[in-house]
């Protein structure tokens, strides 16, 4: 299926204008960020790529696509429809690495390509990493606040439509989930799957026994028993023991039983002392009912005997902050071959974009491992990890520090050339690994879920100086 028009009506409408004015090939580059940290954490963990470069790949206008434009763009040429037929994405792309730990205001991609195909794609990139970034650090939070146990995302039937839910099961998994519920992105993209039983299984019986003994005889070594269908301590946990042991007498094992409401805590001490008692320690708690990381932390905190999380709406919906607010900025103009930087003012200071096409560095400490902080540099900038690097605060200069005995990381790689991928991409497992590792890269202070400290992402003076200059250049412009 073409994709080509998941646009906003107002880049065809630029695309087409450029078109007319013959524009439509000058090169620029675009540059995609976010402003702020989501969840009040102390990073955002990068994700969307995948399905942004091979939505890119694919770019092109079928005849569908063509006829729907044909008739809902009553004032465009009949032409530009021919040109659009022959379309193909052709710019060059630069981005992170899934799974890599971001910061505002970071390049995350740079595309270089004419002002035609980079208008078009702005909406879908956008929305694609938007919202990938937002789960996948959701679910980063989770995992730090329980970095030892089971975690489960149940969240398909509460997601804002399919591709979110398997696209957000994809984020998760990234971000150090263990599973999904949702087979669909199971099979699209090789995560493990898992599943229980619901509420109903129990109800189509005529008793509680009868539906554990039934769907422990289908499952006798893989059955996880949900104990609160009517009354969790009274009936559900008793029960499940009843199972626990006639699969025990038969060699087998109960795998665990499931929590779905109650005080978890209250519910699942008493659970645990009742398997303990029964001689089923190796039988695990699952908890899941509205769960967050807030909530799953709190637990932990009351001493909650829970070894597994299903978590669903709050994750795959980022419930406390439903949108990381990304944006996709020109940064510079191609003028007989050289790259001119541009600037977007604002009113508002953090909304004045920094001109020029960047790279980022992560300067890593040698000694310690840890990285000191990431340094913006202008895309032709050199680097020289054998002379000391000043780094200082882009809004308060006179905070600096002076960094030695360093590597310096460049994080941005090169993608796609003439809209072909030149790199081969890791696989998602590969990229959940690099996601853990990048983890050990930042300090407990910097990843912890609430106040964390700042981490320190600094633009290289030149591109400083150069910001600086735009705005005042600008400003006496204006007010001549
Ligand atoms: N000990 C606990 N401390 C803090 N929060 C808890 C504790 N136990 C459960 N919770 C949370 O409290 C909320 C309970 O919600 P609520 O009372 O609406 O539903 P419930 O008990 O799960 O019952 P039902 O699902 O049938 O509505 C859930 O978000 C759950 O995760
Ligand atoms: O609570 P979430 O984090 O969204 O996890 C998914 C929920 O989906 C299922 O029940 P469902 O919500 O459909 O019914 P219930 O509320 O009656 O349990 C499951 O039992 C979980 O409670
Ligand atoms: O497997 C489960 O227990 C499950 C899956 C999705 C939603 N709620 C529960």
């Amino acid at each position: 299926m073409s994709i080509s028009l998941h646009t906003d009506k107002y880049q065809l409408t630029m695309m087409y204008a450029h078109w007319k004015n013959g524009t439509h090939t000058h090169r620029r580059s675009f540059e995609l960020f976010f402003r702020s940290l989501p969840f009040g954490n102390g990073y955002a963990v990068f994700a969307g790529l995948t399905r942004a470069l091979d939505y890119l790949e694919n770019l092109h206008f079928n005849e569908e696509d063509l006829a729907y434009l044909r008739e809902n763009c009553p004032g465009f040429e009949a032409t530009f429809f021919d040109y659009l037929r022959q379309f193909r994405f052709q710019a060059d792309v630069d981005a992170l690495a899934e799974g890599t730990l971001i910061f505002p205001d970071e390049p995350l991609l740079r595309l270089d390509g004419t002002i035609f195909e980079l208008h078009l794609v702005e909406t879908a990139l956008l929305n694609f990493i938007g919202y990938q970034t937002l789960v996948a650090t959701k679910a980063a939070r989770i995992r730090h606040i329980a970095p030892e146990d089971t975690l489960l995302e149940f969240g398909s039937r509460r997601a804002q439509e399919q591709d979110a839910a398997i696209w957000g099961a994809r984020a998760t998994y990234l971000a150090g989930f263990d599973a999904t519920s949702n087979m669909l992105a199971g099979q699209q993209f090789s995560i493990p799957t898992s599943g229980t039983h619901a509420h109903a299984w129990v109800q189509d019986f005529p008793c509680e026994l009868e539906a554990f003994r039934a769907y422990a005889h289908a499952f006798p070594d893989s059955s996880v028993l949900l104990v609160d269908t009517y009354d969790t301590l009274k009936s559900g946990v008793p029960n499940a023991i009843q199972v626990g042991k006639e699969l025990k007498a038969k060699g087998h094992q109960l795998v665990g039983i499931r929590l779905d409401s109650g005080d978890l805590a209250f519910l699942s001490k008493q659970a645990r002392t009742m398997l303990d008692e029964a001689g089923l320690t190796e039988t695990k708690i699952i908890a899941s009912s509205d769960l967050d990381e807030e909530t799953i932390l709190n637990l932990k905190q009351q001493g909650a005997q829970i070894d597994g999380w299903g978590v669903g709406t709050k994750l795959i919906t980022a419930y406390d902050q439903p949108a990381l607010g990304a944006v996709y900025k020109m940064v510079a103009k191609e003028n007989d071959s050289t790259w001119e930087p541009t600037i977007k003012i604002s009113s508002n200071p953090a909304k004045i974009s920094t001109p020029g096409r960047k790279t980022i560095f992560r300067i890593i400490d040698r000694e310690t491992g840890k990285a000191r902080g990431d340094w913006i540099a202008s895309y032709e900038q050199l680097l020289k990890e054998e002379e000391p690097l000043t780094l200082f605060h882009p809004e308060h200069p006179y905070k600096q520090k002076v960094v030695t005995n360093f590597l310096a990381i460049p994080l941005l790689q090169p993608l796609l050339r003439n809209g072909k991928l030149i790199a081969k991409l890791p696989t998602l497992l590969e990229s959940r690994q690099y996601h853990q590792k990048q983890l050990q890269l930042f300090w407990d202070e910097q990843l912890r879920i609430l106040n964390p400290e700042e981490y320190h992402v600094d633009l290289s003076k030149q591109l400083w100086e150069q910001k600086q200059k735009m705005i005042q250049d600008i400003y006496k412009e204006v007010h001549r």
